[in-house]
Order: C-alpha cells, then sequence, then structure tokens
C-alpha cells in the first residue's frame, strides 16, 4: 500500500502543479494559504510541513517565518521533492528550507521541536491515520498548532453531486489527456474512505489533541483540521 501510493505520486510529479492550478482554476492556492494562516505560523518559528509534495505550503510557510524561521518538509516521493528543491533554489535561495525524504509515520526528529506545521492532502493518503496524527503530536512544541488542509465530502447533496461531477468529468479526463488517469481516479475512492470533519476532530482528539477543529471550505468540498497540543 505504501509502495503504491508512493508510486502514483512519483509519477504524477511532472504535471502535479500544473494540474492544480488548472483544475482547482487556482483556488488550491488560496485554501493553502488558509491552512498556513491557520497554523498560526510566525516570523522566527521553526515549523513543519508533512507530505510537503512538491512544496507549495513549505515555501508559504517559509514566507511567513522570515530569514530567522526554519522550515522543514517532509515527503516520501523523491520526484516531488525534487521539484520543491528546484522551486526553492530559485523562489527562495537565502531561506533556511530543509527537504527530507522520509515516512511521516516515522518521522526522523525527536519530541516537542516545532512552533507550528501544516500538512496539505496528505492525512487522505497515509495507511494509518491516528499514527500520522500521534506522530504530529509527539514532534509539535506544547502550546504549538497545527494546520491539515484536505478533500472533504459535503454534507449538502447538491455540492456533493457537483463534486462528483468535476471528478469524473473534469479531473479524471484532462488527467487521462496528460496519461495519468488511474492516479486520478484514486482521488475518489480515496475520499469515500476518509474520515468526514467530524470523525477527523475524534481522531485527533485520540492522537492527545486538546483543542481540535474541522473548518469545511469551498462549500464542503474541502477541510482543513486545526489542532492545539497543550
Ligand atoms: C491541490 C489539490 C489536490 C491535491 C491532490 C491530492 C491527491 O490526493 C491526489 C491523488 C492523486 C492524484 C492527484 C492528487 C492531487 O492533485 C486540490 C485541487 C486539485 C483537484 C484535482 C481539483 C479538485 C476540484 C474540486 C473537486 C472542485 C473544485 C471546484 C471549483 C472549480 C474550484
Ligand atoms: C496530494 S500530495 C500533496 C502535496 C502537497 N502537500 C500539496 O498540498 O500540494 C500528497 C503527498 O503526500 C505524500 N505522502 C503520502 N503518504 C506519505 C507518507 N506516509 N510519508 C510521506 N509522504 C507521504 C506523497 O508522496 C505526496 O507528495
Amino acid at each position: 500500500m505504501t509502495n503504491e501510493i508512493r508510486a502514483i505520486f512519483n509519477r504524477i510529479a511532472p504535471v502535479y502543479d500544473q494540474l492544480n492550478d488548472w483544475l482547482s482554476l487556482g483556488q488550491h492556492r488560496i485554501w493553502k494559504e488558509m491552512a498556513v494562516k491557520w497554523s498560526n505560523a510566525q516570523p522566527g518559528d521553526t515549523c513543519l510541513d508533512l507530505c510537503c509534495g512538491s512544496g507549495d505550503l513549505a515555501l508559504r510557510l517559509a514566507r511567513r517565518v522570515g530569514l530567522t524561521g526554519q522550515v522543514y518538509g517532509v515527503d516520501f516521493s523523491p520526484n516531488l521533492l525534487e521539484t520543491a528543491k528546484e522551486r526553492s533554489r530559485w523562489q527562495y535561495p537565502q531561506r533556511a528550507i530543509t527537504w527530507v525524504e522520509a515516512d511521516v509515520l516515522n518521522l526522523p526528529f525527536g519530541d516537542n521541536q516545532f512552533d507550528a506545521a501544516t500538512m496539505g492532502y496528505g492525512l487522505r493518503n497515509v495507511k494509518d491515520i491516528p499514527r500520522s496524527l500521534k506522530e504530529l503530536h509527539r514532534v509539535l512544541k506544547p502550546g504549538a498548532k497545527a494546520a491539515i488542509l484536505d478533500f472533504h465530502r459535503p454534507s449538502n447533496q447538491q455540492f456533493r453531486d457537483f463534486q462528483q461531477w468535476y471528478l469524473d468529468n473534469f479531473v479524471v479526463p484532462l488527467a487521462t489527456n496528460l496519461g495519468v488517469k488511474e492516479e486520478y481516479a484514486y482521488i475518489s475512492p480515496s475520499l469515500d474512505r476518509f474520515p468526514i470533519g467530524r470523525e477527523q476532530v475524534e481522531l485527533a482528539r485520540q492522537a492527545g489533541f486538546t483543542s481540535v477543529t474541522h473548518y469545511p471550505i469551498a462549500n464542503g468540498m474541502m477541510g482543513v483540521l486545526v489542532v492545539s497540543k497543550f
């Protein structure tokens, strides 16, 4: 399972950023900015971006923490990490971003290290969600926050139908034209298996987070789980 997921993301690396822009009409940038804001990262902080992929959230965190801060981006896809490294070289050559190839279920960091964290479209893809949340809890400093952005199934039936129609009629056909049909067809079943907002809240509480809120965004088609460690 882990190897299959890694293979999916390695294969889509060449088209990943372009397809996110096209298929969300640029909206994913706004959703990611919301997650960074809700993580409460501050200038000078040491931040973590889990499942960083091509680096979108990590680069946004880097902008927020400034020259005195530090950002660590963790992912197990070497191909997406290569894109992230290239982007950071030309976008932020003087900022401290460390790209780490690792499994987020076994983070190579000690306890209580990070002031803030983000995870974009990663939680749905890990093979053990409770363990992933426990690892996140372990590495955050007491008082730190994390924001976890992912797809969500709207409770409103019309938006739910629209989301499914959009995935079936725009996302998969466009991906098919670019030779990555199976990879994008994986989004819908992975979303069916993914816990909805209130279930995510319960899992985060069980992982040790005390303050936990799930915010549906984009008419419930996406969601941000905001967690605090006390
Ligand atoms: C950045 C986004 C998704 C990242 C992403 C996550 C995955 O788990 C994948 C799995 C397999 C292949 C690719 C991905 C993947 O790219 C979110 C935006 C990209 C979406 C493809 C667009 C989805 C659009 C919404 C369903 C509806 C948007 C309505 C409106 C047009 C804004
Ligand atoms: C959909 S991408 C999201 C990338 C980026 N965060 C974004 O928002 O564009 C999901 C990422 O999660 C990574 N991933 C999934 N499971 C992982 C795991 N167990 N450990 C590390 N990375 C993982 C994949 O390699 C992929 O880069």
